[in-house]
């Protein structure tokens, strides 16, 4: 090789194991990913990489495993500061009697701005690099997300009443626009549409979404058959069950997003499946609210994609997204009665390509590709806890929390760096937050 045929980059990974996600299944040993600004221009073994490439920095990972960033498809990033509020409690108890009165005395731009950056700290810290939030002042998260370096799809809340952000349906579509407006064909931040609930929305306002979802080519993400409770009473006063009515108005479809599904019967699945609306599981929120269960396997057989999500930190409450796939690997199987339902790759699919194919980026994010943008995570597994090492993703899944995450880049740009935050100012956060916990305990408050 001469010195005319060696290349040029960025960055070069050497990594103990390497999954890639695509092709599924595969475990890769000894392997370099090279990057070059924020894409990934090479996937290759480290002799290769050594005859070929010349980098500006070497990362030598000898004891990790590197994989795509983790997709959190669903939360309420800012909810992180409410965090152990409120346990213990079904849906909408926890909503009417505790959530809502504590959003309506507290949430604010600065408790956006704060709460938001409180949980992408926690998010980067286990291994995410896009997420999804669906929480009120969407522009303060949205460039909250921005000046960290996160990607986010950030969705606009709609309902039928006032809230911190806006008198009702008109002012949400109409603050909702402008978002969508601000940050459309942004790298890092995309716009969506975010209806809360069938029981909180009513038809003229959810039409309007999906006119605007039209009109923008922004995806739609909403709460859907999340209980029993919410699926009896829409079908005693509506005469229609939630994921029907979702259909006759004409809100399923390959741009929208389905979060928690539980309750579902053969005519909701045909119905999801037939749509190409895709479904974001939340099995810990689901758990702990005692909402219900998610036939993921059943959903995957039908053709659906599933994705996954954390839910907000006060209905979880965490947002580690590998704890998340270990309660959904154990919960799969229970529920379909079978041990190889939601195997260790399907789970590790379901937290990067499927996420990525549920926000339409799968071209560009999602699994380990020349090409693709640099959003990567390595996890050490050099610790008593995961070792010995025969099946990195069987570790990963089954063995692993957050904590092992290492190292994150995103688009390029690291994040995470042998697990301190480059891009978060921590100490400076957990006095903000503190603040917060003082004013929403306050004895007035209570
Ligand atoms: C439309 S802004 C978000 C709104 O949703 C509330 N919320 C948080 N978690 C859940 C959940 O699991 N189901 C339903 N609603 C939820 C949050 O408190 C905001 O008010
Ligand atoms: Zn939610």
């Amino acid at each position: 090789m001469t010195a005319d045929t060696i290349i040029a980059a960025d960055i070069r990974i050497n990594a103990r194991w390497l999954i890639p996600i695509e092709p599924k299944g595969i475990v890769l040993d000894r392997q370099t990913v090279i990057i070059t600004g924020s894409r990934i221009t090479a996937v290759v073994s480290q002799a290769e990489a050594d005859a070929k490439y010349r980098t500006r920095e070497t990362v030598d990972l000898p004891q990790h495993v590197v994989m795509p960033g983790l997709i959190n498809l669903h939360g309420h990033a800012a909810m992180s500061l409410f965090r152990g509020m409120a346990d213990d409690l079904p849906l909408m108890t926890w909503l009417n009697e505790h959530i809502w009165p504590a959003e309506g005395n507290f949430v604010s731009e600065q408790f956006i701005a704060d709460g938001t950056q409180l949980a992408m700290a926690e998010m980067l810290r286990t291994g995410t690099t896009t997420f999804s939030d669906m929480y009120f002042f969407p522009e303060v998260a949205a460039q909250a997300a921005h000046d960290v370096g996160m990607r986010a799809q950030i969705a606009f809340p709609l309902l039928d009443f006032p809230t911190a952000w806006g008198s009702g349906p008109d002012e949400y579509l109409n603050k909702g626009q402008e978002l969508i407006s601000a940050w459309q064909g942004n790298e890092f931040i995309s716009p969506a549409i975010g209806p809360h609930a069938p029981y909180t929305v009513s038809d003229g306002p959810l039409e309007r979404a999906i006119h605007l979802s039209t009109e923008t080519g922004a995806p739609v993400q909403i709460h859907l058959h999340e209980t029993a409770f919410e699926v009896a009473e829409a079908t005693e006063k509506l005469g229609q069950r939630p994921v029907a009515r979702m259909q006759s108005l004409g809100l399923l479809g390959p741009n929208t997003q389905c979060v928690h599904m539980t309750q579902m019967n053969e005519a909701d699945i045909e119905a999801i499946a037939a749509s190409g609306a895709h479904i974001v599981h939340c099995p810990e929120s689901n758990l702990k609210l005692a909402s219900g269960l998610c036939p993921v396997q059943k959903l995957a057989d039908a053709g659906i994609n599933v994705a996954i999500g954390t839910d907000g930190a006060a209905s979880n409450n965490n947002l580690d997204l590998f704890g998340e796939l270990q309660t959904a690997a154990m919960l799969a199987k229970v529920v379909a009665n079978d041990a190889a339902a939601l195997s260790a790759h399907d789970a590790l699919t379901m937290a990067t390509l499927n996420g990525a194919k549920a926000i339409g980026r799968d071209h560009e994010l999602g699994s380990l590709a020349e090409g693709k943008l640099a959003d990567i995570i390595a996890v050490d597994l050099s610790d008593p806890f995961i070792q010995p090492v025969y099946d990195p993703a069987s570790h990963l899944v089954y063995s692993n929390h957050g904590r092992a995450v290492s190292h994150s880049w995103i688009h390029g740009v690291p994040q995470l760096q042998d697990g301190r935050l480059t891009r978060i100012d921590v100490p400076d956060l957990m006095l903000r937050v503190d603040g917060w916990r003082e004013r929403i305990r306050h004895p007035r408050n209570q």
